[in-house]
């Protein structure tokens, strides 16, 4: 039998996730080293502060603040430490030294990630990255090997743990938005800074991994239509429910022909949207993340679980070392990622979809007859209309006359054709205020 030297691998950060892994690694050592084929050592753990408190006991004689020094011994690199920098410097020096490199830090892949494959590829080194999307559900690796081979067309899914979280307490608790963060964050499933959750900016950035994948098309986060939940309101959840919808914050991601300029390409986007409660993406609560993907052959999969928190995200990061010390042990170079397709990025506009508008009305006759003619004259078809009277304004001048708020549901529409109606109903004299505009999805 071949007798391997150990591998060694260094990690970079040790919050939230970073803590769990570097347990995983002590705790499961030689089993893991059965599994690989190799011993595997954890050779050190580059962290900010060594005194620090952490959320598992790592042993001190580990810890050290020279992450540089400790990439150089390694043959595997961690980084957990999150941010662009130095996160960027330290992948790109373990890449140019021949380490293999599993990283969660989707902010960075969506920014650098071309930099960061070319690095990795110039000395036949791999990156792996399966937990910087969908935290500990596999969906890097069947969207990069499983389905290689087929065409993909769509992907709909819920991959921002925080966001997902939030909104499931406003809706099933009452909670506000600020009470369901810090829960959040308290838990584990926030960003550092969790305007990057609140704000879209993360799924946007996991919507552009997702698409660059499936589409074999280099998407950039910031050619990613975003839209983040700081929006939403109460109200707004609650009316939903009642109406048999639920609001979550998707991530869209399909092969279009733009309309306008008859260009076939990608739409990505990231925004709340209503989906019928009856949807299963109804049913992911808390922190957990589902992902729909839509293929040519293999038809419709479903990939749900744990989105975010620190053991979670430490089981994809594990599956990940396995992968990079097999693959030392057998050598041969890394898979390049596939960006051959070179599919455009369309505009927002270029999306149709259903929408669901509140309007605050004057309640007069005749106001139904010019909303609905303003609708028509901008080629979106009415669905629904649900009307209801508001009691006057008691701080209204006498004998004003009293609002009602009209819910008006779309048949599916250009956004471009929805975006001119929403303009038309702001400027309109019978429309005291457009309340709400919600895309409607999963119908
Ligand atoms: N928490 C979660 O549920 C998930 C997190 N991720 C990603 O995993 C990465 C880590 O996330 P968390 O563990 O939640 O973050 P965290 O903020 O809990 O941990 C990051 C750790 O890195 C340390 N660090 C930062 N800069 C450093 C430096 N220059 N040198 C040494 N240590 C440094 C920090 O002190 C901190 O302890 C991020 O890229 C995040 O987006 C991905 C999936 C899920
Ligand atoms: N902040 C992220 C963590 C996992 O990617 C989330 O909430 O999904
Ligand atoms: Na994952």
């Amino acid at each position: 039998m071949i007798e391997y030297r150990n591998l060694r691998v260094a990690l970079l950060g040790a919050g939230s996730v970073g803590a769990q892994v570097a347990d995983q690694l002590l705790t499961h050592r030689d089993e893991l080293a059965a599994r690989i084929g190799a011993g595997i050592e954890l050779a050190g753990v580059a962290v900010r502060d060594l005194d620090a408190p952490r959320d598992t006991a790592i042993p001190r004689e580990l810890l050290t603040t020279d992450a540089e020094s400790l990439i150089l011994s390694s043959d595997i690199v961690v980084e957990l430490m999150g941010g662009l920098e130095p996160a960027r410097t330290l992948i790109l020096q373990a890449l140019t030294s021949g380490a293999d490199v599993i990283t969660a830090n989707k902010a960075l892949l969506a920014t650098h990630g071309p930099e960061l494959f070319e690095a990795a590829g110039q000395v036949g080194a791999q990156l792996y990255y399966e937990a910087a999307v969908g935290g500990a559900i596999p969906i890097i690796r069947p969207l990069r090997d499983s389905l290689a081979g087929d065409r993909v067309e769509r992907i709909l899914g819920i991959v921002n743990g925080t966001t997902n979280f939030i909104l499931d307490r406003m809706d099933t608790q009452g909670e506000s938005m600020e009470q369901a963060l810090a829960t959040a964050s308290a838990l584990g499933y926030a960003e550092a800074d969790p305007t990057a959750d609140v704000g879209g900016y993360d799924a946007a950035q996991k919507a552009a991994i997702l698409a660059s994948l499936a589409f074999h098309t280099l998407v950039p986060a910031d050619a990613v239509h975003r839209e983040g939940i700081t929006e939403v309101t109460l109200e707004q959840v609650v009316a939903a429910r009642k109406a048999g919808y639920v609001v979550k914050l998707l991530a869209i991601c399909e092969r279009l022909t733009d309309p306008a300029s008859g260009v076939d390409g990608v739409s990505v986007r990231v925004h709340p949207a209503l989906i019928p409660d009856t949807h299963p993406l109804a049913a992911v609560h808390g922190a957990n993340n589902a992902v729909f993907v839509e293929a040519e052959a293999a038809g419709s999969l479903m990939f749900y679980g744990a989105g975010a928190g620190g053991i979670q995200t430490a089981s994809a990061v594990l599956g990940d070392v396995v992968s990079a010390a097999r693959r030392h042990v057998v050598g041969g170079p890394g898979v390049a990622e596939s960006t051959h397709a070179d599919l455009p990025v369309l505009p927002i506009s270029a999306i149709t979809t259903r929408y669901q508008i509140t309007l605050l009305v004057a309640d007069e006759p005749g106001v139904l007859a010019v909303i609905a003619a303003l609708f028509q004259s901008h080629g979106v078809s009415v669905e629904t209309v649900q009307q209801s009277v508001t009691p006057a304004d008691p701080a209204r001048p006498s004998g004003a006359a009293s609002a009602a708020t009209l819910v008006i549901g779309t048949h599916e529409a250009s956004e471009a054709d929805l975006a001119a109606t929403v303009a038309a109903l702001t400027t309109s004299s019978v429309v005291h205020s457009v309340t709400s505009v919600l895309r409607v999805e999963g119908l």
